[in-house]
């Protein structure tokens, strides 16, 4: 119970719609638990842990209602969020279901995009945010649901910021698929709802082939740096994780054994004694693929004659989103061929297909489940699909069979069933074919597998996980933001007090903004005006430290005295104010001239994936080779580097190298050679009169290196300051955010 573990951190679950359905009698308002599968989940949930739900009530209300409305819901732990009926409509109808829900479950033509449904679902999350600025307290947890509330996170985020509550923890879960990047690229907003959950903490879904789907639109779509397991934006880490949904297991167990269920079983016994019965559940939605389920059977009566009088199939159809035309299409689709199906094989006394179009109550599905010999499950794409696991936890008794759509979520958790591509209606018919016909011991072996699954992973498992988690990066969060931003004021306090300064500061993604092609990457005439004024400072040495060339160096800061160290470390040189003695001004060399056998066999590989790979090139330098993969497909580059490092690594085991991967090149240069191993040299080199003032600024893994160095050589220097540059788990004492913050703190120091 990790929320009421910590008193102080309080759960607030955000969902569109409240779990309620409140209905009025004379002045008295009375409220009853609404159906879905959302509902069900959290209502598992909750049997663990206390939290308050924040959602939509349904429809508006007047001013005097919302009162005891409020104090209704109060009393039961939720608040409404109230939106004006015409904002609710295109919201929830206009945009949520019809534009996300059908992209996202891969039916791009049903999607309708118009403005004024977008319009209204940006004033919906934002009626949600300013609601929750309400309920919210700093340390406060708060959990959005789904694909209606995606541009939430981002909203309350900057509401929060903007209120000095930085200690809000934001979670999002999306309960249905997200599609391959390729279909979301459809989307006209498709920038605006990456960016309104990406300023969560941690998202969730049900799959990882979902996770991956959005991680990759992250990538292709805003370009960020993505791993299996998260995302960079804005210098956060947003953390991706799956976390498959389950149900109360509980609960079904314990209505089977009521008197109410076990009256309404015997009843449904005796009506289909002799026939077999498969059943299915579903809100009447296109996703469903109910009309498949229906070919099927038909396709099973007809290639089975033996079955006509013998199986039925009870279709509990829950009506869903009537407003939206598409839903309005698939009534008179199924109607249709329900009435073509029970024409074609029913009789007085047979009637093949029973087909509820109605919602029914627990007593009636927890018998209907139990009493079937098979459910069958057809969804063309379903988040994750609870049917099935209710199906399985009613069914200790009959050990029925359980046949799933390979499209549903479900499918990649519930091993015991049979899976089945519902697009191929005679594999359907088969596969229904096969349960029936199936041993009483394989049944049984099937269904203890999936009991087995089911029980253990609930919706209380779920939630708690998400919650766990959601704690934990949180955490990590907490201790990237204890390393404190470097203001101007306290850097300029050390650099005034100081005698003698030395600057080392790295250039690329420090000085100059990160570019591919070497030539593009010269630094801007700022950045040289302030290098320039600094150096001419009295007792100041500045070292600019690059990847790139001498030869680029040496012409990029050609006249300003500051000295250079280039191909990371492989060569440096002094400025002419060092007064080391002796000092010529050349370049100096850490690593003996290059093997050529060893470039001889690195220069093919690279040669051989940049031919592989559009985009990608090889910078040759004089020691070092880099191949850089900047401009590549983002998700192929990667792959190919990985693959190249490996290629790499193989070939060059024996040879003193490294190979680095990191920060879109794959470089090779000789090993123990590095920014520290230089900036080490030179500090040997200047040993005769110590600094009391030294700065290190640098934005890679490079950097790291060179601020563990000198963090252990100089542990009580008051005058040392470590920055990396954006915000990211470092070895530095500070942080500055971006090439802009750098370039003018360093003004302000040259002033
Ligand atoms: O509220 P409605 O518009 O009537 O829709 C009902 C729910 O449908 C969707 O359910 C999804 O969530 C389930 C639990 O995670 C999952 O098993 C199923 O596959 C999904 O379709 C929708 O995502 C919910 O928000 C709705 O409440
Ligand atoms: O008349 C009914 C029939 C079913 N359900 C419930 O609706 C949920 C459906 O969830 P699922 O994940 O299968 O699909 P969703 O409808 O959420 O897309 C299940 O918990 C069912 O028990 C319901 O509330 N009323």
């Amino acid at each position: 119970m990790a929320a009421e573990s910590d008193p102080a951190a309080r759960l607030i679950v955000v969902s569109n719609r409240l779990p309620v359905t409140l209905a009025q009698d004379g002045d008295e308002w009375s409220f009853k638990l609404s159906s879905g599968g959302l509902v069900s989940a959290l209502s598992g949930l909750k049997r663990e842990m206390s939290f308050t739900w924040v959602g939509w009530p349904g429809k508006d209300f007047g001013a005097e209602d919302r009162k005891k409305i409020d104090a209704l819901l109060h009393e039961n732990s939720c608040s409404a969020v109230y939106l004006d009926d015409e904002t609710a409509e295109q919201y929830y109808n206009g945009f949520a279901n019809s534009i996300l829900w059908p992209l996202f479950h891969y039916h791009p033509g049903e999607m309708n995009f118009e403005e004024v449904a977008w319009d209204a679902y940006q004033r919906a999350n934002m009626a949600f945010a300013e609601a929750l600025l309400d309920v919210v307290q700093d340390g406060d947890l708060v959990w959005v649901q789904d694909y209606h509330l995606m541009l939430l996170p981002r909203m309350l985020r900057q509401m929060l910021d903007a209120r000095g509550l930085r200690g809000v923890k934001i979670g999002w879960f999306l309960h249905t698929p997200f599609p391959s990047s390729e279909l979301y690229r459809i989307l006209p907003v498709r920038r605006e709802i990456l960016e309104g959950v990406l300023a969560a903490d941690l998202l969730g879904f049900h799959t990882y082939d979902y996770a991956r789907h959005f991680l990759s639109s992250c990538t292709r779509i805003l370009g960020l740096a993505a791993t299996p397991n998260s995302v960079e934006s804005d210098g956060r880490v947003v953390h991706v994780g799956t976390f498959p949904i389950g149900i109360d297991p509980e609960q079904f167990a314990v209505a089977l054994g009521t008197e109410p269920v076990r009256q309404r079983l015997g009843e449904f016994e005796r009506q289909f004694a002799g026939m077999r019965v498969v059943v299915g559940v579903d809100r009447l939605d296109y996703i469903k693929g109910v009309p498949q389920k229906l070919l099927a059977f038909e396709h099973l009566l007809a290639s089975h004659p033996e079955y006509v009088g013998k199986v039925v199939l009870v279709q509990v159809a829950v009506p869903s989103r009537g407003d939206v035309e598409e839903y309005k299409q698939l009534i008179s689709c199924v109607n249709e061929l329900v009435g073509r199906i029970n024409g074609r094989f029913g009789t007085v006394e047979y009637t093949p297909i029973h087909f509820l179009h109605k919602s029914v109550n627990f007593t009636e599905l927890v018998s209907l489940y139990a009493v079937s010999d098979v459910c069958l499950i057809t969804s063309t794409r379903d988040g994750m699909n609870l049917v099935s696991y209710e199906y399985v936890a009613s069914q200790q008794q009959r050990h029925g069979v359980l046949v799933l759509s390979e499209f549903a979520g479900a499918a990649q958790s519930l091993a015991g069933s049979i899976i089945i591509n519902s697009w191929n209606i005679e594999e359907v018919a088969d596969a229904v074919h096969q349960a029936l016909a199936m041993p009483a011991e394989q049944r049984e072996a099937n269904f203890n597998t999936l009991h087995r699954y089911v029980t253990k992973y609930t919706a209380a498992y779920w939630g708690m996980s998400f919650i766990g988690e959601l704690k934990r990066v949180s955490r990590e969060a907490d201790e990237l933001a204890l390393v404190p931003q470097l203001t101007a004021a306290l850097a300029g306090g050390r650099f005034a007090e100081s005698s003698r300064r030395l600057l080392l500061l790295d250039y690329d993604g420090t000085l100059s903004p990160t570019r591919t092609i070497p030539e593009f990457a010269r630094p801007s005439p700022k950045a040289l005006s302030t290098l320039r004024r600094l150096s001419e400072l009295p007792n100041t040495l500045v070292y600019v430290v690059s990847g790139r060339t001498r030869e680029h160096m040496d012409r990029w800061f050609e006249g300003i005295d500051v000295g250079l160290v280039a191909e990371h470390g492989v060569f440096y040189r002094h400025p002419s104010t060092a007064g080391v003695a002796g000092d010529s001004g050349d370049w100096r060399c850490l690593v003996e001239r290059p093997d050529p056998q060893w470039r001889g066999t690195v220069l093919p590989l690279f040669q051989h994936y940049t031919e592989r790979t559009p985009g990608s090139f090889v910078e040759e330098k004089e020691v070092d080779i880099a191949w850089h993969y900047r401009n590549t497909d983002p998700e192929f580059g990667v792959w190919q580097a990985n693959e190249l490092a490996i290629n790499l690594e193989r070939v060059l085991a024996h040879l003193p190298l490294i190979i680095v991967n990191g920060g879109k090149t794959v470089e090779v240069r000789p090993a123990h050679v590095d920014k520290a191993h230089a900036f080490r040299a030179i500090l040997a080199d200047l040993a005769g009169a110590p600094f009391d003032f030294i700065a290190a600024v640098g934005d890679g893994r490079g950097d790291e290196n060179v601020f563990t160095y000198l963090n252990a050589e100089f542990p009580a220097l008051p005058g040392l300051i470590t920055s990396t540059v954006g915000r990211k788990s470092t070895q530095a004492k500070y942080y500055l955010p971006d090439v802009d913050s750098v370039l003018a703190l360093l003004a302000r120091l040259s002033a």
